[in-house]
């Protein structure tokens, strides 16, 4: 019996272009000043560190740095100091109402549903906790941070590994067979499934399905059964 729910965000609740055509091309523009201007705020410090390690070169100059995080926005790289200073840059844009955290209206209507149901509500995603928290408190309907009750992000392990669910689950106080996560890519379902989760695929852009995993359009499809 599922008694709690592990939600993807980009392309599962959240439409693939706000995170690629919004999020990211904002993020683009931003970084080089942002890092420059911040690079001895601690936080950002970390993270520039980080990228020097990640690309083994310990005494690269800020400009190779930021040449770094601008090709892994480029290719859509889910590294961990990229993920963290993205967060921290889209709080100005949030902040400033440059955008709205978007959200499926199918998709709002089931968390709401599942969480006034008793389903205890949880994330994870390759954008940074930050991020999370910022794309559903400035979200199209508002706040809705009340409906979740914890966010886990790329420092527990990458989303293709067994290893960051079984993290994840260690955290949480449910069995890993009461928790059901919910994405629109199939290695990431692979990777829950195999730690014991419960799967569901969200198939919004036709993508290819798989045998392994139950697949829904949108949540409006969604059905108790899928609980069971
Ligand atoms: C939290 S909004 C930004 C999402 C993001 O940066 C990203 O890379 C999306 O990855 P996901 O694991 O949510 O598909
Ligand atoms: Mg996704």
């Amino acid at each position: 019996m599922i008694k709690a729910i592990l939600t993807d965000i980009e392309g599962t609740i959240t439409r693939i272009s706000f995170v690629k055509d919004v999020l990211f091309p904002y993020a683009a523009g931003q970084l080089p000043e942002f890092v420059k201007s911040h690079q001895s705020d601690p936080e950002v410090a970390a993270q520039i560190e980080a990228v020097k390690a990640h690309i083994e070169q310990p005494e690269a100059d800020i400009d190779t740095v930021i040449s770094h995080l601008i090709h892994w926005i480029e290719t859509d790289q889910k590294i961990t100091p990229l993920k963290q200073l993205q967060g921290l840059i889209w709080q100005t844009g949030y902040e400033n109402g440059d955008f709205t955290g978007h959200l499926y209206p199918d998709a709002y209507d089931f968390l709401q549903a599942q969480k006034q149901a008793g389903k205890s509500l949880y994330v994870y995603s390759s954008g940074s906790v930050k991020a999370q928290h910022l794309i559903f408190e400035f979200s199209d309907y508002g706040d809705v941070r009340p409906l979740f009750s914890d966010y886990f992000d790329t420092k527990v392990g990458a989303k293709q590994q067994q290893s960051s669910y079984e993290n994840i689950i260690a955290e949480l106080p449910f069995d890993a067979a009461e928790v059901l996560f919910l994405s629109d890519v199939v290695a990431e379902l692979d990777a829950a499934k195999a730690a014991g989760l419960g799967t569901l695929h969200l198939v919004r852009d036709g993508q290819a399905v798989s045998d392994a995993h139950p697949y829904i359009n949108d949540f409006s499809e969604f059905s108790a059964e899928l609980l069971a």
